[in-house]
């Protein structure tokens, strides 16, 4: 055990060497007193903390003052940190100042300037609020002041040459990782912790292939973001989650919730013990905590149920995070600000022993065997579906091909259609001149109408809104025989209509359509009848 009251040891495999080959650029700017490159604390393992916006806008006293503090005895800490949000992420900076530029696209509108001096208040006021030092907040106020001036001028530049290209918006979109990283090394600051403010805006200096954002570019990242961290020596690196630029922009290619990524491939990089994502919730439940009453914490899941469950609707991590923290042999750990004391869940690989990680190295015993051995009590070999989510604001195409004759090329022209106007497909069923998909409804409502429009020529085309996806993940679910019987016939018994079936695409996966208006009822009778009871569950599939 070490000394931090807030975790648990650890396997000794994964208290590793700080990493030796980074080769990135960073933009780093000193907070303080500048580098030292001193060998304090160098065999310490390091730890990443990811800061979701909302925990740094409601309780970044219990971030600076408690949770980042417990974990500096036993570890080298990163901190990195989303954009705050101070009521909800809809209300928060990122939101604004993707308001800001398109309102700085309309000629002759000053909407952009007032939500610029909305951020640059929001922050201030943070900072006035929580940091006592009078020479701290002033540095803080002049940087916050300072970042907020230039955001000003480079949206009224946006303003005159009328564009804002995707590149530009990534730009401002930084701004909101910067601020929050200025208030959080600040607090600490103000606590009696050494910090660097870490930029990763303009790390990536190799050009890659917009269409090629492969193993090699995500290597690439790691290497620069940890090479640009471990340069901060003794101090707490406070990193902005917003790296640019990213092929295509971050905003196009990665998406909303990058700062995941981030924190997952500066832990990659430095090789760390493990990468904490902190949010508001204590770990990933068996159910939404929100929707399902007697939703239980999981204690450990594998990463293909957690993408799973992220890309049917429990978007508790981004979902390129897992591929890249896993293929390092990293733990993950969902803690929660609002009880940092909760063990949280983990979520760790079960690849059988012996496994070479991708730097060659040779992988010790699986994980829950390891985990156990070190005081977790921890299983994954649970004879049971793990958790039930939904996605909802889905739409059902069905479309009937209008050709006489054999159907080759029907589906390709129907791929070719989505693609053009960017729709993503999350289910699909087929016939030989049938095809039913849902499509995750995040799309703009134009495109996906321009599309149906363009579909209607290969074939008849029916359209159902309002529509939810149900799926049951489970990694032992390919081992349970009738697994998918129980999970329709409790639905049909609760009066649930299904509109549309796809199991098998994903061994771990069982995923129906239904109509949004019965989801929430949908999901409790599931985790009623497969989830609550799990001991009742295991024997029945015992004795099957
Ligand atoms: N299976 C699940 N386990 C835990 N949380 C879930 C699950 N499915 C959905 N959620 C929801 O995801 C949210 C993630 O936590 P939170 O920190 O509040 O989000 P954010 O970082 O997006 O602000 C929670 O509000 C929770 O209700
Ligand atoms: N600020 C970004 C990045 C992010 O990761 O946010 P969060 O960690 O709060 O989900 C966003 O709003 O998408």
């Amino acid at each position: 055990m070490t000394a931090s009251p807030l975790r648990r040891s650890l396997p000794a495999h994964m208290v590793l060497e700080t990493n030796g080959h980074a080769n990135g650029h960073a933009n780093s700017h000193m907070n303080g007193n500048g580098g030292d490159h001193s060998s304090y604390g160098t065999q310490k393992p390091w730890l990443v903390q990811k800061f979701g916006g909302t925990s740094i806008g409601k309780f970044i006293e219990t971030i600076t003052g408690t949770i980042v503090q417990s974990y500096l005895p036993t570890n080298r800490v990163v901190v990195v940190c989303s954009a705050r949000s101070s009521e909800s992420k809809s209300k928060g900076t990122t939101n604004r100042l993707l308001k800001a530029a398109a309102s700085a696209l309309v000629p002759g509108s000053i909407d952009f300037i007032e939500v610029v001096q909305e951020i640059r208040l929001d922050h201030l006021d943070a900072a006035q609020t929580h940091i006592s030092s009078p020479d701290i907040l002033k540095r803080v106020q002049d940087e916050v002041n300072q970042d907020c001036d230039r955001l000003r001028s480079f949206l009224e530049a946006a303003q005159i040459i009328e564009e804002i290209s995707p590149r530009s918006k990534d730009i401002i979109m930084a701004v909101g990782e910067k601020l929050s990283c200025r208030i959080v090394a600040g607090l600490l600051e103000d606590r009696g912790v050494e910090t660097q403010f870490v930029n990763l805006e303009n790390v990536i200096e190799a050009v890659f292939d917009v269409n090629c954002l492969d193993q090699n570019f995500y290597d690439y990242l790691s290497r620069a973001f940890a090479s640009a961290v471990s340069k901060c020596g003794h101090r707490v690196p406070v990193v902005t989650g917003f790296f640019g630029s990213v092929p295509g922009s971050l905003l196009t290619s990665i998406g909303r919730g990058y700062t995941d990524l981030a924190a997952a491939l500066i832990a990659v990089g430095l090789d760390a013990e493990e990468l904490q994502v902190w949010k508001e919730v204590d770990g990933i439940f068996t159910a939404d905590p929100r929707k399902v009453k007697n939703a239980r914490l999981l204690n450990i899941i594998t990463p293909e149920e957690a993408s799973e469950l992220t890309y049917y609707g429990s978007e508790v991590i981004h979902p390129f995070t897992m591929e890249q923290v896993i293929r390092a042999q990293i733990p993950i750990r969902i803690k929660n600000v609002m009880n940092p004391v909760g063990a949280g869940t983990i979520i760790f690989p079960d690849q059988p022993s012996g496994v070479c990680t991708p730097n060659g190295r040779n992988t010790p015993p699986p994980s829950s065997k390891v985990l156990l051995e070190n005081g977790y009590q921890l299983d994954l070999s649970r004879r049971h579906p793990t958790a039930v989510t939904i996605k909802d604001n889905v739409w059902v195409l069905n479309i009937h091909s209008n050709r006489k004759s054999v159907s080759h090329g029907f589906f390709a022209q129907i791929f070719s259609t989505l693609d053009q106007y960017g729709i993503a497909v999350d289910l699909i069923s087929t016939s030989e001149v049938h095809i039913s998909m849902a499509l995750g409804a995040n799309v703009n409502e134009t495109e996906m109408e321009k599309a149906i429009e363009s579909l209607r020529s290969i074939g008849t085309v029916d359209v159902m809104k309002e529509m939810a996806i149900l799926s049951l993940v489970g990694k032992q679910m390919k081992n349970m025989v009738g697994i998918s019987g129980e999970m329709f016939s409790t639905l049909a018994k609760a009066g649930v209509n299904i509109e549309m079936i796809s199991q098998g695409a994903s061994e771990i996966n069982i995923s129906c359509v239904i109509l949004e208006r019965q989801a929430i009822e949908a999901m409790n009778v599931i985790h009623e009848a497969l989830l609550s009871n799990v001991g009742k569950i295991a024997q029945l599939h015992e004795d099957l």
